[in-house]
């Protein structure tokens, strides 16, 4: 069933109990990877709540979470636009750091931040994305753990909003044509 949010019309693309399922999947495999190594889950805010709360939940071994958001800002000329964390106050040296995006779009967001996080010397930066726009991307990102490879249309619900609203849908849709 189509929905309506502002001035748009949405249609169903991934139900929910398939968007669970491979949600458990990935945490089954972060579980199995990660044994033993005490990870440190990051969330990027907002858009990640709800597959961060998910993915958490069904992970089956000791980890730590925590919330930050990014602020962009313009830079100077050389270093182009400055993407800062808002929030993030562990200490990442020597860690097993997950990254966790509810989408990788243009690869933009992450290939500026990854670095970032890296000047802190984690033992191992790892992403763990729902979604990724592979035809959308043009800043190449690493994914390494991926829950559905989708076309290049905008999406909504779970976690990914239009102007403020759809987030608290439990499936995704995409824009009808
Ligand atoms: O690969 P990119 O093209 O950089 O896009 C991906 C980013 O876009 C979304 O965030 P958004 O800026 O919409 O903010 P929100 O999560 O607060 O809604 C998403 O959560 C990613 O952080
Ligand atoms: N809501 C929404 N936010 C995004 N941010 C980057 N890509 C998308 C998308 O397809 N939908």
């Amino acid at each position: 069933m189509t929905i309506q949010v502002h001035d748009k019309r949405f249609e169903p693309y991934i139900a929910e109990t398939e968007l669970q399922q491979r949600i458990r999947e990935l945490a089954y495999e972060l579980s199995h990877d990660l044994e033993g190594k005490k990870p440190l889950f990051i969330a990027i805010l907002n858009g990640s709540f709800m597959f961060a709360a998910d993915i958490f939940k069904y992970l089956t071994i000791e980890a730590e979470i925590s919330f930050i958001k990014l602020a962009s800002y313009k830079g100077t000329k050389s270093t182009g636009n400055v993407i800062t964390a808002i929030g993030l106050e562990e200490d990442l040296f020597g860690r097993t750091v997950v990254i966790l995006e509810d989408i990788v779009d243009t690869g933009k967001t992450l290939s500026q931040f990854l670095p970032q996080l890296q000047h802190q010397q984690p033992r191992q930066l790892l992403v763990a994305a729902l979604l990724h726009k592979p035809d959308a991307t043009t800043h190449p990102v690493q994914i390494d753990y991926l829950g559905f490879s989708v076309p290049n249309k905008f999406l909504l619900g779970y976690g990914l909003d239009y102007d403020g609203l759809g987030r608290n849908l439990p499936e995704i849709y995409q824009l009808s044509e």
